[in-house]
């Protein structure tokens, strides 16, 4: 039995203002995100190995910074595809490759969440090895409207809604069948591994995350971001 996290990088930061710099290498004291990302998952004891999918022209600068800080859990990095999903994929045949004869669950994380946190990994394991999925969430603290035409036409019972997170987490042969099916089937507009797996009548088990989890995507996910550190450091809320 073997726990890998299968970690997607492969974005440009068309989000972020088309930064020159691509999203999950910002930095935060010296530390990119991705690096702070990564090191979540190699200090958790039950993470066996992480796989990395990269933006090709990244992976030097990637595997330079991976020496500096001292990572041991990181086995392989492999270019990122097209979409997010493309690159998911890539990291899971990886996965594949390195382990194809194991029971692996496995734990599929955007590097841009960085304040992921070990109790939301250990749950993940937890739920994929006792029901077979797990799926990151938090309840929704918003009301969620869908519109159709230029108008609102449904609104969502608020207290039925989840906000999807990550690690969204499979038994590898599991995730990696389902993508082969997609692929024969040419079906490419799947926005996570969650939405694919319930495509294919695959029963998603809800885990519960932290907000503070969250994806650095926009200039203002960054400002959260920091804020939330420096907050941390400061030893959070006080009471007057
Ligand atoms: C997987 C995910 O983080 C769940 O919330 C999200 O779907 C990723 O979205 P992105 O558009 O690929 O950043």
């Amino acid at each position: 039995m073997k726990r890998i996290a299968v970690i997607f990088a492969g974005g440009v930061g068309a989000r972020m203002n088309n930064s020159k710099t691509p999203k999950q290498f910002l930095e935060w004291n010296g530390r990119p995100i991705l690096i702070q990302t990564l090191d979540v998952f190699e200090q958790t004891d039950l993470i066996d190995a992480i796989v990395l999918a990269c933006k090709a022209e990244w992976i030097d600068h990637t595997k330079n910074l991976i020496k500096e800080a001292g990572l041991q859990k990181v086995l392989s990095i492999v270019p990122g595809g097209e979409s997010a999903l493309d690159s998911q994929y890539n990291g899971l045949a990886e996965a594949k490759c390195l382990f194809p004869n194991e029971d692996v669950t496995v734990l599929i994380h955007d590097g841009v969440r960085p304040l992921v946190d070990k109790e939301t990994i250990e749950r993940n394991i937890e739920s994929v090895e006792t029901k077979g999925s797990a799926i990151t969430v938090t309840p929704a603290i918003e009301t969620v409207m869908v519109t159709d035409n230029g108008s609102i036409n449904r609104i969502l019972n608020r207290s039925e809604c989840l906000m999807a997170k990550a690690p969204q987490s499979f038994k590898l042969d599991d995730i990696l069948s389902v993508h082969d099916r997609a692929k024969v089937e040419g079906i490419h507009d799947f926005i996570d591994s969650a939405s694919m797996m319930m495509h294919y009548g695959y029963t998603l088990y809800p885990v519960l995350g932290e907000t503070e989890n969250i994806k650095i995507t926009t200039p203002s996910d960054y400002y959260m971001f920091t804020g939330i550190i420096k907050n941390r450091e400061l030893g959070g809320l006080q009471d007057e």
